[in-house]
């Protein structure tokens, strides 16, 4: 067994199996704590709940606990393992929702025969979550999935490989592209990868300016063209008029490279064709579509990032999810809008434009760290993404009408152990 190995694996065992715990927010020593706690205090919230829901925002924790939801068909880019085998990601996302924004979440891995019998499952438990984070569920289900879920739960439902993902990789695209001297709406774009991620990217960088004739998509059987006959609604979108059909053909003097697709699958030839200063987002789990040395030494003129934590630019959903519904669950709003996701992307975007704090540097043991190649987008470590997004997509929700609640009056969030206000 690999080292890295050994410490992955101890480190999910050990001290005790698995990375969360639940703790308790109210005393519980005496007969008349546990008289409140139990029976028969807590008969007074549930009275008060029937009488109005809206009290189970002041009476429970829903209003700072989200649902990590999956079944397990597309965990990470290792493919469809089932609900159990997702769990420890599962259990990984609630760890990044708590440690980056304060958010409690549980973890639920549901065995659902159809798609229809996920959503119905999904739609029963709704109501007693503050936000649902769906995670790791494949396409085209996905799509399904989430709309049907959005229109049954007047609580936010985001599909995190889709939004979470599109939102990160906007950002750091629009800011590579810059450091790179070229620009979003003249770029000639390859997205390795048609699936739940993949199209939301790529919709996302439509919606930031990427011209769609501009975009090659491929999937398992190549360039998605329209000639294919077995393309569903959601890569028929992405279809190009064109006489490429492998990524061979279509990586010749792409301006970019997105990989949301599986390992390995970009060779060093693909990467030396690309035109000068490529910018190459290797986003598969764990490993990338290359080996950011190896495309480095390829193309010293590379602009790189990869969905990884051990390698510079990380383009990862975690820059995303925590803060995106720090900022839904704050106002109360009923979904996650577009205006909500872009104004996610401009913070972020904006933020790695700004001097690095010493503590990130400390945590990344680096000396310096500064807008430009190898800084594209700020690190998950980074306090500031809590102040800056979560205001962002707060104060957009106040504006685009799907806040129940003003702009929250504790904002900005200096840390998560403002989360509650004063
Ligand atoms: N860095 C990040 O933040 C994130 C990274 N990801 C990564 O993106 C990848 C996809 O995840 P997701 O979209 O959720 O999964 P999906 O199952 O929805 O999509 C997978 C896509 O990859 C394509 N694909 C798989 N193997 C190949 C191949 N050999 N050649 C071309 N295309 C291939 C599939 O093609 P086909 O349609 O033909 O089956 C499909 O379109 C994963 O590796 C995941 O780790 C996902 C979310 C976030
Ligand atoms: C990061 C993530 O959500 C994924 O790879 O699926
Ligand atoms: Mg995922």
């Amino acid at each position: 067994m690999t080292d890295s190995r050994k410490a992955a694996l101890d480190y999910h065992a050990n001290p005790i199996p698995g990375k969360l715990s639940v703790e308790l927010t109210k005393p519980t020593a005496t007969a008349r704590d546990l008289s409140l706690a139990y029976s028969p205090g807590v008969a007074e919230p549930v009275r008060e709940i029937a009488r109005d829901p809206e009290n189970a925002y002041l009476y429970t924790g829903k209003g700072n606990l989200v649902a990590v939801i999956s079944d397990g068909s597309a965990i990470l880019g290792l493919g469809n393992l089932g609900p159990l085998a997702s769990k420890p990601v599962m259990e990984g996302k609630g760890v990044l929702f708590k440690r980056f924004a304060g958010i409690n979440s549980v973890d639920i891995e549901v065995n659902a025969e159809s798609p229809q019998a996920f959503i119905d499952t999904v739609a029963r438990i709704a109501d007693t979550w503050g936000g649902i984070n769906l995670e790791d569920i494949k396409a085209p289900e996905c799509f399904e999935i989430e709309q049907a879920l959005i229109e049954q739960c007047n609580i936010p439902v985001f599909h995190d490989d889709q939004h979470g993902t599109a939102i990160v990789t906007a950002a750091g695209m629009l800011n590579a592209l810059d450091i790179a001297g070229k620009s979003l709406d003249s770029a000639r774009i390859v997205c390795l990868g048609a699936g739940a991620a993949a199209i939301a990217c790529m919709k996302l960088l439509v919606s930031c300016g990427a011209h769609p004739e501009n975009i090659v998509m491929l999937d398992r059987k190549g360039v998605i063209h329209t000639g294919r006959e077995d393309l569903n609604q959601y890569k028929a979108m992405f279809a190009v008029d064109t006489d490429k059909r492998t990524l061979d053909d279509a990586i010749d003097g792409a301006d970019v490279f997105v990989g949301l697709s599986g390992p390995g699958l970009m060779t060093a030839d693909h990467i030396r064709k690309m035109a000068p200063t490529p910018v190459v987002f290797a986003c598969t789990n764990p490993d990338p579509e290359i080996d950011p040395e190896l495309a480095r030494e390829t193309r010293p003129d590379v602009i790189m990032a990869t969905g990884r934590s051990d390698y510079p630019n990380q383009v990862n959903n975690v820059l995303g999810f925590p803060f995106i519904f720090r900022g839904a669950l704050d106002v109360r709003a009923t979904r996650i809008n577009e205006e909500m996701k872009v104004a996610a992307v401009h913070a972020l975007k904006d933020l790695a434009r700004e001097p690095v704090p010493q503590a990130v540097l400390e945590a990344y043991e680096q000396e310096s760290m500064s807008f430009g190649p190898e800084y594209i987008i700020p690190t998950p470590v980074d306090v500031r993404l809590l102040e800056r997004i979560s205001s962002a997509v707060a104060q957009a929700a106040v504006d685009s009408g799907v806040a129940r609640k003003p702009y929250p009056s504790h904002y900005p969030l200096a840390t998560v152990d403002d989360v509650y206000g004063g």
